[in-house]
């Protein structure tokens, strides 16, 4: 059993402004929660805190109940991974490893069954003797999960552990370390500012910006109930489209409209106004690059409805093709089935679902439902 509270917490580096403002999250036992956000948004501080390498400025951490702000890191029972691995370069992969448990006294034999117990798990057992200049940045990252599993603690740390390997093998590791978070049953909470690594390891996410938490929720409710502008660009990728406009209200239909006139979009189906808002507010329509239909503009044609734009440019995926356009100077990505056939220059038509829209308060950008 291991679940972590974090109650109004608070940081301040040494009378600065707080960088983390008023944290409140609960990770429940054997959870993955990965904490995601730009750069300097807090991250590593809020993980370091967990693990006792920065000190609390306000608020709780709770360790099953216990109240553990002024634990030292030792005893916490929480074992972190770092992003550089932080191994020590003069000794074996195997003593690396051992290192912990020989300071705390273990026997000898115990250590050898942890440590092989581990090795075997992270499938490095062939590198026991080896140092760590003489390995991968692959092999290096798996002892430092090794060194935290023979530790046999409650809580997982991970700092940014993937950054520093290439893409193929970080989703290859992005895999193992879903299949060892379900052997060891542990409770996990990751650093990243990749939200594609939040979004496949997650059970749920944090996501941050300015040391504020934006919105803690699983990474489908992210994706399809962003509550913000910023989460709503954060994640996804290619990002949400945006354009800004305004509620209006023509021979009693409310419509949104964009602030150049060219997207006019009816808020009412059926005598039902989809969104409550004031005449005059500003809002921002977002819409998924998946959600775009596209299709070749008639030169002849009249009255349509859909926006009449050009394409920009195209990108060939493979599966999908990701399509630019121009919108009120701008840029709309639309993801289209990998057989689409478009080129570059075409006159097109783009359109979608009035129910897959997403409108947010300019000023606020609150998510309007
Ligand atoms: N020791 C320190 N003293 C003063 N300010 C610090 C210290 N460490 C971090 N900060 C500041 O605290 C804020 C949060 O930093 P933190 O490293 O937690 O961000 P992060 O989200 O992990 O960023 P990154 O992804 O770039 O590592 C930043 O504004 C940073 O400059």
């Amino acid at each position: 059993m291991a679940e972590v509270i974090l109650r109004h917490i608070a940081k301040a580096y040494a009378g600065g402004p707080r960088v983390i403002k008023d944290v409140t999250i609960d990770v429940k036992d054997r959870e993955f929660v990965v904490l995601v956000g730009p750069s300097g948004c807090g991250k590593s501080t809020l993980l370091r805190m967990i693990a006792g390498l920065e000190e609390i400025t306000d608020g709780d951490l709770l360790l099953d109940g216990q109240r553990i702000n002024d634990l030292a890191p030792k005893d916490r029972d929480i074992a972190m991974v770092f992003q550089n691995y932080a191994l020590y370069p003069h000794m074996t992969v195997y003593d690396n490893m051992a290192f912990g448990l020989k300071l705390r006294n273990m026997s000898k034999d115990d250590i050898r069954q942890r440590v092989t117990q581990a090795a075997n798990m992270l499938e490095i057992e062939t590198l026991l003797d080896r140092k760590p200049k003489d390995m991968s940045g692959g092999q290096r990252q798996r002892v430092a999960i090794g060194r935290a599993i023979v530790r046999n603690p409650k809580v997982f740390l991970f700092d940014e552990p993937l950054s520093n390997l290439d893409a193929k093998l970080r989703g290859q590791t992005r895999i193992e370390l879903q299949k060892l978070h379900r052997d060891l049953q542990a409770t996990m909470i990751y650093v990243t500012h990749d939200q594609v690594e939040a979004m496949t390891l997650g059970d749920r996410i944090v996501v941050l910006r300015g040391g504020d938490v934006m919105q803690y929720d699983t990474p489908l409710m992210l994706y399809n109930q962003p509550v913000n502008l910023f989460v709503a660009g954060f994640i996804g990728t290619p990002p949400m489209n945006f354009l800004p406009g305004r509620i209006t209200r023509e021979g009693g239909t409310v419509r949104f409209e964009s602030v150049e006139g060219t997207v006019q979009v009816a808020l009412e189906t059926a005598g039902n106004t989809l969104m409550t808002s004031p005449i005059g507010r500003e809002v921002v329509m977002g819409i998924r690059a998946e959600q775009i239909r596209v299709r070749l503009a008639d030169l002849q044609e009249r009255n349509s409805t859909g926006i009449r734009t050009s394409i920009d440019a195209i990108e060939h995926m493979g599966s999908e093709v990701l399509a630019y356009f121009t919108v009120e100077r701008r840029r709309f990505i639309a993801k289209l089935p990998g057989d689409t056939k478009l080129e570059f220059g075409q006159s097109v038509f783009l359109s979608w679902d009035i129910g897959k829209v997403h409108f947010f308060d300019a000023q606020t950008e609150q998510v309007i439902r």
